[in-house]
């Protein structure tokens, strides 16, 4: 196995990581079979192309890293939300090729991304074992087993026993603790980050210690009750909070208004409630949408209209994004930001009748030249990149919640977990 001496993304220089962690770099990786952890958790259109790439493309610096320095290589990760079972379309082996192609560059002609078609067992034991140096393997999605996210210990010791060495360069998951996040750093003698890793831990951190003010955040998507929680600790910090995409409609419910078929987390209601009043009794300015595209279905042939005030929407109908004058209002608040973080879509953005607000807020964060602007989660990242401004933002995150929750200060237990230096 030859690698050429000048390829690109490992030759990039990281600032020095601001945590106590071993890293990648501190490993004798050489003839070790090295699991990485890495977050492959992309964007699939509904026949399972792959939308956006930026999770694979970001992981290539650890796993070429790796390589040059004769590892066998063992990736390992998660792929939508298949509840443990194994599922067709959440299946990792459409990234094979195109994983593949994109170490074009450090692998021979010959030379292919092996698969194993079960992360755990005989079949993926048995291409872990004969790998060679120099060699790549994916283990196929690790939540078609229940034990993942029950961080089960018998199941991270199997994952474990796969390798000598676990790396984890899953930002994007390092806010779950789960078998392969958590519970095999308890069954491997060397924990450690990947450069990913690294450098999303010393980007956020340096840009989030204190943050040029205004400070506003932007809050979307679907994970309502994933991601509803953090709004408390925001509140904390930022100036502004600004609400869009299925997150709203929860919030809209709390204040009396009926929205329909819209996203509402009806066991979140309280949460919502009280940030509400925090947001108030702090002086933050808590900005929900006025206005909203309204779908007769969840579809691109739906029939829209727009819908302003603070009347119920019809009843058979669910917003599947922000109205014109919701984008105005967030635009004005955006304009005066000195930091920006972003996380969730404001609207259905994979159906073009529902991309316009999400759209128009990368492009209000996009044209703030003054604000440090983060963007950050599997989907927004693929938003932000659709929306052609992605080279106009300071930092584009692999993650979303996990961004968030090391924004309000949280261990990340993935990172936690890792062997200190
Ligand atoms: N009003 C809405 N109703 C339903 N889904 C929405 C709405 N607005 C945005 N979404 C969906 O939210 C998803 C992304 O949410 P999430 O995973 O939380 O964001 P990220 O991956 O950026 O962290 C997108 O697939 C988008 O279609
Ligand atoms: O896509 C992810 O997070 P994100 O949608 O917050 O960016 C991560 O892969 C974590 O996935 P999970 O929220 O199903 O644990
Ligand atoms: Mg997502």
């Amino acid at each position: 196995m030859q690698y050429a001496a000048n390829t690109s993304s490992t030759d990039i220089k990281y600032p020095d990581p601001i945590m106590p962690k071993l890293s990648i770099r501190d490993l004798d990786l050489k003839d070790k079979r090295v699991l990485i952890r890495v977050d492959f958790n992309v964007p699939l259109s509904p026949d399972g192309a792959i939308l956006d790439d930026t999770r694979i493309r970001e992981t290539l610096p650890t796993i070429e890293y790796a390589l040059r320095h004769h590892a066998k290589v063992i990736l390992c990760s998660h792929l939508g939300r298949p509840k443990g079972k194994p599922v067709v379309t959440m299946s990792l082996r459409p990234v094979v090729d195109h994983l593949r192609g994109l170490l074009d560059h450090v692998l021979d002609e010959d030379e292919n991304v092996a698969f194993a078609p079960d992360c755990v067992g005989e079949v993926a034991t048995e291409i872990a074992m004969n790998l060679e140096s120099g060699q790549t393997l994916l283990l196929e999605n690790l939540r078609f087993h229940a034990e993942e996210e029950k961080n089960d210990p018998a199941f991270a010791k199997q994952l474990a026993n796969l390798c000598e060495i676990y790396v984890n360069d899953a930002f994007g998951s390092a806010h779950r603790a789960h078998a392969s996040t958590e519970g095999i750093t308890h069954f491997v003698k060397q924990s450690a980050a990947g450069l990913l890793m690294e450098k999303e831990l010393t980007y956020m951190g340096k840009a989030l210690t204190e943050p040029d003010k205004p400070f506003v955040a932007i809050i979307g998507g679907a994970k309502v009750s994933d991601k509803i929680g953090v709004i408390d600790n925001l509140l904390e910090k930022a100036d502004a909070i600004i609400i869009g995409g299925g997150m709203a409609y929860t919030f809209l419910n709390v204040q009396g208004q009926s929205t329909g078929k819209s996203l509402v987390e009806a066991d979140k209601l309280d949460i919502a409630k009280a940030a509400l009043a925090k947001a108030k009794e702090k002086g933050v300015r808590f900005l929900l949408p006025t206005d909203h595209v309204l779908a007769d279905k969840f579809s691109p042939e739906a029939t829209t209209t727009i819908f302003s005030g603070d009347g119920a929407f019809p009843a058979d109908l669910m917003a599947l994004d922000i109205g014109p004058a919701s984008i105005k209002l967030f635009a004005d608040e955006i304009a005066n930001a000195r930091t920006i973080i972003w996380n969730g879509p404001m609207g259905v953005f994979e159906m073009p009748a529902f991309a316009h607000g999400t759209n128009a807020i990368a492009a209000a964060v996009a044209h703030n030249e003054e604000a440090t602007t983060i963007v950050g989660g599997g989907d927004s990242v693929s938003a932000i990149h659709k929306s052609g401004f992605a080279d106009r933002i300071t930092h584009i995150s692999t993650g979303g919640g996990a961004s968030l929750e090391y924004l309000e200060g949280k261990t990340l237990p993935g990172v936690a977990a890792l062997t200190d230096k």
